[in-house]
């Protein structure tokens, strides 16, 4: 069995991709919980329709596309249990370097299939879809805090609304073309995030700017995302080729020694996610892995100089 296929024991999973050094709450390990996520597993496979592709490049850097473009990418069903799927891949995949996800046909990610939505209406699917989707996106956010120097950007081109806007948080980085927008259309949908996405934001823009957005349906667009930190990057449109443009910038963190931007990854990681006394404890756990390691020897022989 691979190391996290679909429907194994989530527990294995969770101490797998996180054990290192997140104590978390298990709160998905009992056997009532396993069967209860695999009853919505196959509930979310009732409303198919559109993929979630992923194309693993030689360069280590893999590129995953939200599919669905006759919905503006919006999640299907089984897109969900498609994308738990593609993150257990890159899981597993051990040249994995970085990650690029985008919507296809030039439009990021219009949240989810509506249609899907209005036939689990009712609270209980309701909670059920988004402890789903919660867990997947947080393995997706971190993806490479244990095993892997894997780096995450979102490519937001066009529209990334409602969910499409919450998957965006849940990459290390977000580069948006010049003419995209993200917006929280939630509370226009009479919904608060559900996906993680709102305890994802405040971590990044801060509690008052996550207010604006979420309370006053703000649309981001560039300007205002590189203002308040959503966005760590624009891109033109019509200046070359916008993936080509996404990889090289994102190979500015990605290259050099694995061990060192795994460890990077893992103090970053626990400083956002873990208290001061715990995340120091990561930090030094972390600082141990790489001192005296080949990189640095390297860099001592050499007499690096920072100029
Ligand atoms: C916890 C998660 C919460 C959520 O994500 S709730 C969902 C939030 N998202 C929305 O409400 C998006 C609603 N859609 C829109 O606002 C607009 O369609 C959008 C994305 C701005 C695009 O506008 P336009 O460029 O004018 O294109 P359009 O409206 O003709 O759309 C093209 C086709 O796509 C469909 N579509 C867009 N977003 C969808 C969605 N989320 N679920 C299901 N279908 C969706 C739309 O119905 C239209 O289909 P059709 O051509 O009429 O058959």
């Amino acid at each position: 069995m691979a190391l996290c296929s679909v429907g194994r024991p989530l527990l294995l999973n969770t101490r797998n991709s996180l054990g290192c050094f997140f104590k978390q709450k298990q709160t998905f390990c009992s056997k009532a919980n396993e069967s209860q996520e695999e009853e919505i597993r196959k509930k979310l496979q009732l409303f198919p329709g559109g993929s979630i592709d992923l194309q693993k490049q030689e360069s280590g850097i893999a590129v995953m596309t939200v599919n669905n473009p006759a919905r503006m990418n919006a999640f299907s069903g089984s897109m969900m249990t498609e994308l738990e799927e593609r993150v257990c891949e890159l899981e597993n995949w051990t040249e994995g370097k970085g990650l690029i996800v985008r919507g296809a046909a030039g439009t990021f990610c219009s949240g989810s299939d509506l249609n899907a939505v209005r036939a689990i209406s009712n609270p209980q699917d309701g909670m059920k879809m988004c402890m789903f989707m919660q867990k997947t996106l947080t393995r997706l956010l971190r993806l490479a805090c244990y095993r892997l120097p894997l780096i995450s950007v979102a490519l937001v081109e066009g529209k990334a609304l409602g969910g499409g806007a919450e998957l965006t948080t849940a990459c290390d980085f977000r580069l948006m073309t010049s003419d995209a927008v993200i917006q929280f259309v939630h509370k226009h949908m009479g919904l608060v995030p559900g996906w993680g996405g709102a305890a994802r934001l405040v971590r990044i823009v801060g509690s008052q700017n996550a207010l604006k957005l979420l309370a006053g349906v703000k649309k981001v667009d560039p300007d205002f995302g590189n203002e308040i930190g959503l966005a760590d990057g624009i891109l033109k449109v019509g200046e070359g080729d916008t993936l080509v443009n996404t990889e090289r910038w994102l190979s500015q963190f990605t290259k050099g020694s694995a061990p060192v931007i795994r460890a990077v990854k893992k103090v970053v990681l626990s400083g956002r996610e873990l208290a001061l006394d715990e995340a120091l404890t990561t930090e030094r756990h972390a600082f141990g892995t790489v001192w005296g390691g080949p990189a640095n020897l390297e860099a001592l022989a050499l007499k690096t100089k920072h100029k």
